[in-house]
């Protein structure tokens, strides 16, 4: 196994990587940076997107460009003209709210969390954020509320579970999910991991065995549990304490990148860990991801 810088450009708030097969590019969000990037591992090439507020999430669109969430709304990028065209605002009673965040069922439909306003990383106004769908016809559901800092989605290669972490509440929950409704019941703690004031799970994804890859935020590491037994199996370091999400991806989905942050840093904190915000790259692993869906609408 071997860990490497795979941009060694710090971001503020790298998350939600994303491999799109098609073009073999990782897109990933910088959320305080409001950027979308558009990364090519063979040109090294990247591709910058300025999005008018925070980005939480970013998914391509079947049709071409990508859907984002971003601030309260949902948008369409248009990657030839750079615009931006909202779809639907959420939480209008709660303007300090923003998404977090997002990721595709296989039926196309994008499913993304807003979280309320967080001044320090985890220190976040608490139960104020909720998970919502953009269905493929544009409609906006409400999944439920009371979300502390909404993050990871993974689904079951069947589509018979979902997987969710709301960061402060320690755990992988799951729901028993409907693919042809996108109807979510029966929520369950399926991983727990230990409460501590500044480790938290972020970002996760699933491999093709169905065991979850989750980024511990605070502690530059990302776990592989599994969500069958609650069993923590693996954990892999990386040199930058705040690892927010991961993703396979590569032409043989292998690779797990890595997102992590570097905002809330001390300028010591950095000096040591001087690629924390970067966005890493893990081979070796002997495991495979299986690939990110398209939003279909
Ligand atoms: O990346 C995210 O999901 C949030 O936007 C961040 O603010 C932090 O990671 C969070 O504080 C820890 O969960
Ligand atoms: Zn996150």
């Amino acid at each position: 196994m071997a860990v490497s810088v795979a941009v060694d450009e710090p971001g503020l708030l790298l998350e939600g990587p994303h491999w799109d097969s098609l073009t073999g590019t990782l897109l990933y969000v910088d959320i305080h940076g409001q950027h979308v990037h558009r990364w090519d591992p063979v040109t090294k090439q990247k591709d910058t997107y300025d999005i008018d507020c925070m980005v939480g999430a970013v998914v391509p669109r079947e049709s071409g460009g990508a859907v984002v969430a971003a601030g309260t709304k949902f948008a369409f990028l248009d990657f030839e003209t750079r615009q931006l065209n909202t779809v639907a605002t959420v939480d209008p009673h709660k303007p300090r709210n923003r998404f977090n965040d997002g990721k595709c069922d296989a039926a196309g439909r994008f499913w993304a969390g807003t979280m309320g306003d967080e001044p320090v990383p985890t220190k976040v106004d608490r139960k104020a954020g909720s998970l919502y769908c953009l269905h493929t016809d544009g409609i906006v559901t409400k999944a439920f509320n009371e979300v502390d800092i909404s993050n990871g989605l993974a689904w079951t290669s069947d589509n018979s579970i979902m997987y969710y972490i709301d960061s402060l509440q320690y755990s992988v929950d799951a729901f028993d999910f409907d693919l042809p409704t996108g109807t979510l019941t029966n929520r369950r703690k399926v991983v727990n991991f230990d409460l501590s004031t500044d480790v938290v799970p972020d970002g996760m994804c699933i491999d093709t065995d169905g065991k979850l890859w989750v980024a511990m935020f605070g502690k530059g590491q990302v776990l592989q549990v599994d969500p069958e037994t609650g069993t923590h199996l693996r954990s892999v370091k990386i040199p930058a304490d705040q690892t927010t999400s991961c993703c396979f991806g590569g032409p043989n989905l292998d690779i797990l990148y890595v997102t992590t942050a570097n905002v809330g840093l001390s300028a010591e904190a950095v000096q040591q860990k001087p690629q924390s915000g970067c966005l890493f790259q893990v081979t070796g692993l002997g495991t495979t991801g299986t690939p990110g869906m398209c939003y279909k609408g």
